[in-house]
This record gives structure tokens, C-alpha cells and sequence, in this order.
């Protein structure tokens, strides 16, 4: 459709159900490259008065336009209500309809609105005939000069009123939105009880605040442009200027004269300013307010007790004082001096002092990105994930969607009804056996299969079909006898089949992805990471129980919507666990407590107080790392301690660990069995195309249904692009991918050696990148084209 031919569509618009378009999309309807960036609504929404005597498809299109951009649109209908509207919301931009004087004053309007002081950061725009500025002789300076900041020609053109708000807002709304920011950033120096000085890169004044004004006595008038220190201000001031042309701070005593000839010294420290990766442009002088830090400056310098006016400016000042802030205040330094003198310092701090030692001979340029890294390293986020700006913007939106989704836990409350869980209620019934576990009821073909248990292409779905869906059991006493964990756990073989039972029947069936066969497959992983030559010699046999119970367990009870879901739902475990780990929490609690409920399921019945203590609490650890939000912190970590040197010389191929790693020391253990569940629980996009197809058609299958009930209910829509009309499979598989897998199992790999993970991962890669070429979106089209895949 000719974006111009749209004058119909904007009559209708009161009939038609107003759909939000999303920036991005925007961009794309408009057929604009993809390098425009819209203005950022998410933080600023532009506010617009239509003055319009009546409504037409003028009005129309600019109101469409606001609520394609999602700017705030009123409408005025003359003079009064234009004034009275404009006092209340103080819009940034106001279009006047100047066509017709008949329907409403424009000129007036105009005039009176550039009489309110309010306006000095108002756009005002006048909508013309055609014919007023087609004409040769048009001249819009009288209009100009009215107050209007910009004439134009009507038009029914949606897109074009969307172009003209879109440049309104980058080239006047938002540098006046800076401007008032920088006016407000004047007003608070101004009322900022700190002497302030701003000066050049030559030290020359530029900018004095009000304290100053007040203290010294000169006004910026009087020594703009002149020099800010004279050669006795400080008393090393080579060293000082040396300092700050390096970009570094500098924190001391200077001596100032004031405008009467009397000396002030004040403390204070001179921060430099400049534009990422050039030298100090301006410097900024900041010094306590000789009335608040009164006490300071008496400790600090001998001058002072020989000057009488001091306290004199203080007694002055004294209705000003506010104590509270000043005891509380010297209360803070008296515990951080307490702080100081304890003999405990935290390995942070070691780091930094080194990182700021460093920075003494370096360049400045060093010395910018050191402060950066230890600006990074003051946070207390160091392993927070947060998506790289490059990527969270222009990436694709599935993925983002997907990461999101994944790695935070954004919640919204709105109730719903759903009730679950046995966290709080009681166990669930099973038919619990005494009698032995017999491995010889199994037929010929579950035998088969079985014997094919350990290998990284063994067939679960071909497993979850001939168990009649209980894969968990079949599969889990079959790893459980190759890794000897009732021997482990000191348990008759009985115990462990009625354990996997219970927690089988526990997971819930009508979940696409989220069944006991993601837990089998879990656990079919985890046996074959722990049959790695690697980790055998790293982990022992309690360790490899351990590993298989988190793994068949890791899931258990899960409702197949996510966190967020929970928590925007009020659901009873988003507020039994505080929004915090929900699902996680839920799984490991539920599983100790169906583990508890009878002694014939008490895997752990046999075992010592302080060994079950442990088990518990390397089972629960195992688990709640399973939780996404905190996917980069577990990688971070993982990978610091067990980055792999490359050494080609060494005696097993390349692969080489750090000399002085404790493999087995405890810590490292619990970030080895942490990793290998985490692999274990996303291997779906390591394994044979296949089932890596069958695991993303589950999990999108999952999300899709979540999407649906969040819709139908009313609440937050956690993955909107997790919609089954329109979402990509592919796309999200490469999204998957490029963010938690790819570089996940590469470290894993290594630490390993599994090759046959990195080859399949490969492989699916290109496999997903191939259907998306092919414009392959939907689980229908996947399927086919499993179909036409090749084992
Ligand atoms: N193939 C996949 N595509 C997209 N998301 C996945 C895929 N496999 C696993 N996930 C997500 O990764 C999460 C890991 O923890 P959960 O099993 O709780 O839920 C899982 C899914 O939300």
C-alpha cells in the first residue's frame, strides 16, 4: 500500500482495535534503513498538544502518529483549554492548526503560550494550507518570529506525520530535554553548599557556583578566562597539573584569596572531564562548603586557627547548618576509620590497591580503562549477567525475548488461579514396593536399548515410547546399577527403583518439554560426562550418586511455565520462596521432601549425619545452579578457575590444567559438578539433529503454550515473540545458541574432552542457520524438514 494512501485507514481508526507497534517493527513498516534508531521512548515519552478547533484528517494523523511512537497525545479544542492543558503536562511539543482562523486562533494561541515562561523549551509547530507556502512570495518569518519554531503544509500522510514528530524529537525535543538537564545540573551547583569551580584545560576559570560566589566574593564576570590558582594555590602544583592532564584525581589542600584580600584554604579534590579516550578537556574544582566541613579544615590545616574570620562566616551561616547530617556523617568516618584499622582485608581490596598501584606509572589512556575495570570491580553485580549493549539493541528479537525471559526474573503481580505443587501439601500416593528390583522384567527391546545407555546418540525418545513414558525409571536404575549408587549410598537396589518412581510420577506429563524424559535425558548426559576419563579422576563414587539423584530430580514438579510466570501470577511458590529461584527452590524441596515422606524411598536413609549433610547440600547446589538467571555467573566462575592453558608440547595432546589447581579441593569440585549439570540440563543442542530438533520443537511447544495462557489471563506477556503465529524456531535455536551454548560447552569440552559435544553443537548450528536461510519459521515446516534429515 502507497504509505500515503493510508487516509482511509486513519477514518477508521476508531473501529479498529489499536495494535502496539513495537519500535523496531516501526522501523520496518516505514521502510527505513535499519540504521535509524528511534528516539529512546523507553526512558523519555515525548508529550504532544494538538491544537485543532476540530477534528479532520490532519488531527487524525498526527494523533495516529503519537500513538505509533508511543508519545502522549492531548488534544485542545481552543484558546483556554490549550493554555489550562499545557499548564498541567507541559508538553514538548504543540501543533497548532493554523489553517483556518475560523475554527481556532492559531496566532493567539500561539503569542500566549510564548508568554508563559514554561514554553522556553516547547517546540511549537504551525500546520499550513498547502497553498500558504506554495505560493512564490511565502515567507513563514512573521510566523517565526510569533513564536513558532517550525511551519508546516498540511498533510494526510500518516508516515509523514511520523517523519515530521521523529524529527521534531531529535533535532529540538531532545536536545531541549538535555538543555533543561543541563540547566537543572546548573541549578543544583548553584544551590550545592560546595564551593564549585569549573575551569579550561589551561586552569583558566569558566564556571564559579553561588557558595563561590558567596565565599571568595567575585563574580563569574569578573574572571572568566583568567587563571584559577596563582603559583601559591597548592603546594606542589606542578605535580598536581601533572596528575590531572593524566586524567587522574587529585585530592588536597588549596589557598585561596578572596575578592578582600584575606587567605581561605579549603580541601577538596579537582576531578578532570573528558570525552572518552582524549586528554582532559575541563577541570572541575570541588571543595567542601567551609561551613560544613568546618571541623575538617581545623584539624587539617595550622592556617586556619590563625584566622579569625572563619568562624565568623560559619556563625553566619548558621541557620543553614544541618547537624543531623553532620554527627551522622562524622559517625561514618569514625566506623570506617575502625574499619581501616582492622586487621581483616577482603582479596577485592588487595586487587584494587594493585590495579591503583599500577595506575601511578601508567598512561593516560591506562589509566582511564583501569578505572573503568575498577569501577567494575567496586560493584557488588561482578557476575550478573547483562546482555552487551551491541547485542541486547540490534540483535535478534527472539533472542532477546528468549534471554530475557531466561536470564532475569522480572515479575509483574497479577492473581490467577492455578494450584499445584506438593511443596506445601501432602506427598503424593505411589505403590510402593518391597519386594526386589528385577532387571529381567524388562523386554528384549527395552534391553537393547538400554545397553546402548551411555552413549552421547542413545535414543530417549525411542525410550520414553516403550516405557509407556516412564523413562526415568527404566533408564535411571540402569545408570544407577552401571555407577554402583546403591553401593554408594549403602541401599538395597528396591529403594532406589521406588525413589526414581516417586520421582518420576512426580514430574507432570502434559508438559510438552519439562516430562521425566527431560529428566532421563538430564541424567543419560550427566552418565556420560561422569564416564569421561577426566572426571573420573576427579569425582568419586558419592559424587557420581549425587550427580545422577540432581539429575533425575532437577525438574521435579515442574507447572511447564517459567519463573516469571509464577511470580506475575502470584502463584503460592512465587510467594513461598519471595520470587527468588522459584522453580529451582520448588524442584530441590520437593525432592528431599518426597525423599523423606517413607522410609522406602530414603535413598539416604543409610547414610552418617554429617555425610547426609553433605550429600543435601551438594544435591541442593546442584540444583538451584540449574536457575538461568545466574547462567553467566556459574560460566564466569567455571571458567576462571579452569581456564585451560594450550600447550602443545605436553604429553596429552595440547591439553594442559594450570600447575597449581587443586582439582579435588572442595570449592572446585562444587564448580566441576555444578557445570556438568548446567551442560547436562541445555545438552538438547549438543545431541544428534534429530532429537536436538525434537528438544527445541518441546521447549518452543512449552513457551508458546505459556504465551497463550499469559494472553488468556491478562497478565505480563513474559517471551511476547514466543507467539506460535509468528515465531521463528530457527531463530531462537541460533539466539540459544549464540548466547548459553556455544560458548558453554566449548569451556566444558576442554575441561573434558568430549569432542562429539562441540561436532554435533556444530552441526545443529549450521543445521537451524540453514532452515532460517531457507525462511523455515514455523513447528510445522521444522517437522517436515526433520522428516527429510537423514539420522
Ligand atoms: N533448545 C532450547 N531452546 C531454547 N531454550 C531452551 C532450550 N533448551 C533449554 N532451554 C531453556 O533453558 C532452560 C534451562 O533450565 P530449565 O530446564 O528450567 O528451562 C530451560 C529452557 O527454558
Amino acid at each position: 500500500m502507497d504509505p500515503c494512501d493510508e487516509r482511509r485507514y486513519i477514518r477508521k481508526r476508531k473501529q479498529v482495535a489499536y495494535e502496539r507497534t513495537e519500535p523496531t517493527e516501526l522501523i520496518r513498516l516505514l521502510g527505513l534503513p535499519a540504521s535509524v534508531t528511534l528516539p529512546d521512548i523507553e526512558n523519555y515519552t515525548a508529550k504532544v498538544l494538538l491544537a485543532f478547533g476540530k477534528d479532520d484528517y490532519q488531527s487524525d494523523a498526527f494523533w495516529m502518529a503519537c500513538e505509533k511512537l508511543h508519545f502522549e497525545c492531548n488534544l485542545a479544542r481552543n484558546k483556554d483549554a490549550v493554555i489550562e492543558a499545557f499548564q498541567t503536562k507541559n508538553h514538548d511539543i504543540v501543533v497548532i492548526d493554523y489553517r483556518n482562523p475560523k475554527f481556532i486562533d492559531g496566532e493567539g494561541i500561539c503569542k500566549a503560550l510564548r508568554n508563559l515562561k514554561s514554553t522556553q523549551f516547547t517546540v511549537i509547530v504551525a500546520v499550513v494550507k498547502r497553498s500558504a507556502i506554495e505560493k512564490e512570495d511565502s515567507n513563514i518569518e512573521p510566523m517565526l518570529n510569533m513564536g513558532f519554531n517550525r511551519v508546516l503544509m498540511e498533510t494526510s500522510c500518516l508516515s509523514q506525520c511520523i517523519n515530521e514528530l521523529l524529527q521534531l524529537y531529535k533535532s529540538d525535543v531532545e536536545p531541549r530535554v538535555q538543555l533543561a538537564t543541563a540547566q537543572a545540573v546548573y541549578l543544583a551547583l548553584d544551590k550545592s553548599s560546595d564551593v564549585v569551580h569549573i575551569t579550561d584545560h589551561n586552569l583558566n576559570l569558566q564556571y564559579l557556583n553561588k557558595t563561590s560566589e558567596r565565599f571568595l566574593g567575585y563574580n563569574i564576570k569578573e574572571v572568566k578566562d583568567k587563571p584559577l590558582l596563582d603559583a601559591n594555590s597548592v603546594d606542589n602544583k606542578e605535580l598536581m597539573v601533572q596528575q590531572l592532564q593524566r586524567g587522574r584525581e587529585w585530592e588536597g589542600l588549596i589557598s585561596w584569596k578572596r575578592k578582600s584580600g584575606e587567605p581561605l584554604l579549603l580541601s577538596g579534590r579537582v576531578i578532570p572531564a573528558a570525552i572518552p579516550g582524549r586528554s582532559p578537556s575541563h577541570y572541575i574544582f570541588i571543595h567542601e562548603s567551609p561551613y560544613m566541613s568546618h571541623d575538617k579544615r581545623l584539624s587539617t590545616s595550622a592556617h586556619l586557627s590563625k584566622n579569625p574570620d572563619l568562624p565568623k562566616t560559619q556563625n553566619n551561616r548558621k541557620g543553614s547548618l544541618d547537624m543531623k547530617s553532620i554527627s551522622s556523617d562524622g559517625l561514618r568516618r569514625q566506623s570506617i576509620a575502625k574499619l581501616h584499622n582492622l586487621s581483616i582485608e577482603a582479596p577485592i581490596t588487595k586487587v584494587i590497591s594493585l590495579i591503583t598501584s599500577v595506575q601511578e606509572s601508567a598512561s593516560p589512556e591506562v589509566i582511564q580503562t583501569l578505572d573503568k575495570v575498577v569501577d567494575i570491580l567496586r560493584t557488588t553485580e561482578l557476575y550478573s549477567p547483562q546482555l552487551k549493549d551491541d547485542k541486547g539493541k540490534t540483535g535478534d528479537p527472539i533472542t532477546s525475548d528468549l534471554m530475557g525471559a531466561l536470564l532475569s526474573s522480572g515479575s509483574t503481580v497479577t492473581p490467577i488461579t492455578r494450584r499445584s505443587s506438593s511443596d506445601s501439601g501432602s506427598v503424593p500416593r505411589i505403590g510402593l514396593s518391597r519386594t526386589t528390583y528385577k532387571t529381567h522384567n524388562i523386554s528384549l527391546q527395552m534391553k537393547e536399548l538400554l545397553d546402548t545407555s551411555l552413549l552421547w546418540d542413545f535414543d530417549i525418545f525411542q525410550l520414553e515410547d516403550i516405557s509407556g513414558k516412564r523413562p526415568l525409571v527404566y533408564l535411571g536404575m540402569n545408570l544407577m546399577s552401571h555407577f554402583d549408587v546403591s553401593s554408594s549410598l549403602g541401599i538395597e537396589e528396591m529403594i532406589l527403583y521406588n525413589w526414581l518412581t516417586i520421582i518420576e510420577l512426580n514430574y507432570n506429563a502434559k508438559n510438552s518439554y519439562h516430562t521425566s524424559t527431560h529428566a532421563a535425558d538430564v541424567m543419560q548426559a550427566t552418565a556420560g560426562f561422569l564416564e569421561r576419563e577426566r572426571l573420573k579422576q576427579i569425582l568419586d563414587p558419592l559424587d557420581e550418586a549425587i550427580c545422577l539423584i540432581a539429575a533425575a530430580a532437577h525438574d521435579v514438579d515442574h507447572p511447564g511455565k517459567s519463573s516469571a510466570f509464577l511470580s506475575n501470577s502470584n502463584h503460592e511458590l512465587a510467594i513461598l520462596y519471595n520470587d527468588l529461584c522459584v522453580l529451582e527452590s520448588h524442584h530441590a524441596a520437593l525432592a528431599f521432601k518426597l525423599t523423606m515422606s517413607d522410609d522406602r524411598v530414603n535413598i539416604f536413609k543409610s547414610l552418617e549425619r554429617d555425610v547426609y549433610k553433605a550429600v543435601r547440600q551438594s544435591v541442593i547446589d546442584m540444583i538451584l545452579a540449574t536457575e538461568m538467571t545466574r547462567h553467566f555467573e556459574h560460566l564466569a566462575k567455571f571458567v576462571n578457575v579452569f581456564s585451560i592453558k594450550k600447550d602443545d608440547d605436553s604429553p596429552d595432546g595440547g591439553r594442559s590444567s594450570p600447575d597449581t589447581l587443586n582439582w579435588t579441593a572442595p570449592e572446585n569440585i562444587a564448580l566441576i559438578k555444578r557445570m556438568l549439570i548446567k551442560c547436562a540440563d541445555v545438552s538438547n543442542p549438543t545431541r544428534p539433529v534429530q532429537m536436538c530438533v525434537e528438544w527445541a520443537i518441546r521447549i518452543a511447544e512449552e513457551y508458546f503454550n505459556q504465551t497463550d495462557e499469559e494472553k488468556a489471563n491478562n497478565l505480563p506477556v513474559v517471551m511476547p515473540l514466543f507467539d506460535r503465529a509468528t515465531c521463528s524456531i530457527p531463530k531462537s535455536q541460533i539466539g540459544f545458541m549464540d548466547f548459553i551454548i556455544n560458548d558453554m560447552f566449548e569451556a566444558w569440552e576442554e575441561i573434558i574432552g568430549f569432542p562429539q559435544l562441540v561436532v554435533n553443537m556444530k552441526c545443529n548450528y549450521e543445521y537451524w542457520k540453514q532452515l532460517d536461510e531457507m525462511g523455515i519459521q514455523k513447528i510445522q515446516d521444522v517437522i517436515l524438514m526433520q522428516h527429510r534429515t537423514p539420522m
